[in-house]
């Protein structure tokens, strides 16, 4: 389980939010919402472990995230804002060098999903913006992580992409797994609870 306890964040002399508390159980889906500015990537930053709050603690399994670090890296995949990838490399390079261990086969199915097949060979920096995103969002069907934390996963994704990788977060959380996500689209599952970060005060 993370738990989110009494987290304050200020950034640029602004508390963007306070006193801010939650759970995320397995098995649980949870939209983090808000306009824009309102403090979403910073909140996901801070349960990511990249970033400090200036009050309040995350915990990963009952223990604070310096106390818990190693594991948390194992249990958590991180999808940020930018792609997070090697845009020298190619699709199958950067998905070999996130998930090596000679397993072929995982990462051609990766690729199908992602809709990369007769692209791995590209250079990432040479596809598009929406093929870009998607070497990054294929971890998602290579991962073993239990906890997805996922910044505007959606970003440059067509209608077809979202629908894929939608069913794939379902998926995650029918299996027991967690995903944590922000995404200005709006998200066409009954289930998903919604923090909403109000308007920053100054
Ligand atoms: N490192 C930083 N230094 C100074 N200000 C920051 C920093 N990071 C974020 N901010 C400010 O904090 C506020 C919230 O930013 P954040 O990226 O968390 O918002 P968001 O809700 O994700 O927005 P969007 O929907 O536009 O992606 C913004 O006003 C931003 O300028």
């Amino acid at each position: 389980m993370l738990d989110a306890i009494n987290l304050t964040c200020i950034r640029d002399e602004r508390t963007l939010f306070s006193n801010l508390s939650f759970s995320v159980s397995a098995g649980e889906m949870v939209q983090v919402a808000g306009q824009n500015g309102a403090g979403k990537t910073s909140l996901l930053r801070l349960l990511a472990g990249l970033s400090q709050a200036e009050e309040g603690e995350v915990h990963w399994q009952g223990k604070t995230l310096p106390r818990n670090r190693d594991v948390y890296h194992q249990d958590l995949l991180w999808l940020g804002h930018q792609p997070g990838i090697k845009t020298v490399l190619t699709a199958f390079e950067n998905l070999s060098f996130f998930h090596g261990g000679g397993d072929e086969a995982r990462l051609w199915q990766a690729l199908t999903e992602a809709g990369l097949v007769g692209f791995e060979d590209v250079p990432v920096n040479q596809l598009s913006a929406g093929q870009q995103r998607r070497v990054a969002l294929a971890r998602l069907w290579l991962s073993h992580a239990r906890l997805w934390i996922l910044d505007e996963p959606f970003t440059a994704i067509d209608a077809a992409g979202v629908e894929k990788i939608t069913r794939q977060m379902v998926r995650h959380t029918n299996e027991g797994g967690m995903v944590i996500l922000t995404t200005h689209q709006p998200l066409a599952l009954s289930f998903v609870r919604q923090i909403v970060l109000q308007e920053a005060q100054s």
